[in-house]
C-alpha cells in the first residue's frame, strides 16, 4: 500500500529502509528501500546505524538513523512503513509516534493478493501469512486500524488519519 501513498502524496516523510530482500522486478534501489548484502546489514547494526530492525519474513529490514534525520529536517511528519515489531520498538523511543495498523480484508484474500502479485514462493507467502496473522494479534495495541479493502478508499483514510493526527 505504501506504493499508493507515495504517489498520492510525494511530499510525504517517507523513510527508505534497508533490507537484505532481494528487489523484485520493477524495485529500484534507493526508492522504497536499499538494498543490502547480509554483510553490508551486518555492518550497519554494528556501527548502530539504525533507528530500528527486525527480521520479517525470513528477511531483515530496517530503519537508518539517517533517514530520520532526513525526513525531520526537511520538517515533514515522519512516516515508517514497518512491521509490529519495529512499530512497537519505535513507540517505545518515541512516545508521540501513532501507530497506525493496516490490515487486508481477510486472510484469504491476503492470499490472494500474494499469489498474484506472482513475486514470492510458496514458502514465502507462507511466512508472509504466519507473519500477518501474528501481527493481526497484535493490532489491539495500536492507534488506529484500516482495512485495505479498496486501495483508493484506504489510502485516503491513511492521508486523512495522518492529517487529523498532523493538526492536533
Ligand atoms: N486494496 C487492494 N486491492 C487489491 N490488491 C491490493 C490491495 N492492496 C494491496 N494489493 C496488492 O497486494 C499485494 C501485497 O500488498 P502490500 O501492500 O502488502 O504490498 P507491499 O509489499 O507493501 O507493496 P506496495 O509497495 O505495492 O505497497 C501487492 O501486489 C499489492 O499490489
Ligand atoms: N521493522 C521494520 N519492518 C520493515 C521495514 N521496512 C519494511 N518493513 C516491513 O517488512 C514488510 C515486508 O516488506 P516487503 O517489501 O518485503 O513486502 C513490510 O510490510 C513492513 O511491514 C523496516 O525498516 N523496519
Amino acid at each position: 500500500m505504501v506504493s499508493a501513498v507515495r504517489r498520492a502524496r510525494p511530499d510525504l516523510g517517507l523513510t527508505v529502509s534497508a533490507t537484505t530482500r532481494a528487489p523484485r522486478p520493477g524495485e529500484v534501489d534507493g526508492v522504497a528501500y536499499s538494498f543490502k548484502t547480509d554483510a553490508e546489514f551486518d555492518a550497519m547494526v554494528e556501527a548502530g546505524e539504525f533507528l530500528e530492525w527486525a527480521h520479517v519474513a525470513g528477511h531483515r529490514y530496517g530503519t537508518p538513523v539517517s533517514e530520520v534525520e532526513r525526513v525531520l529536517a526537511s520538517g515533514h511528519s515522519l512516516i515508517l512503513e514497518i512491521d509490529v515489531q519495529g512499530g512497537l520498538n519505535v513507540k517505545r523511543l518515541m512516545d508521540d509516534a501513532v501507530l497506525v495498523f493496516i490490515e487486508p480484508p481477510s486472510m484469504e484474500e491476503l492470499e490472494r493478493r500474494l499469489r498474484g502479485r506472482g513475486t514470492e514462493s510458496d514458502e514465502d507467502i507462507a511466512l508472509r501469512l504466519g507473519q500477518a496473522a501474528g501481527e493481526t494479534a497484535l493490532a489491539a495495541s495500536y492507534d488506529a486500524r484500516i482495512v485495505n479493502d479498496d486501495l483508493d478508499r484506504a489510502t485516503a483514510e491513511l492521508l486523512s488519519t495522518v492529517e487529523a493526527f498532523e493538526s492536533e
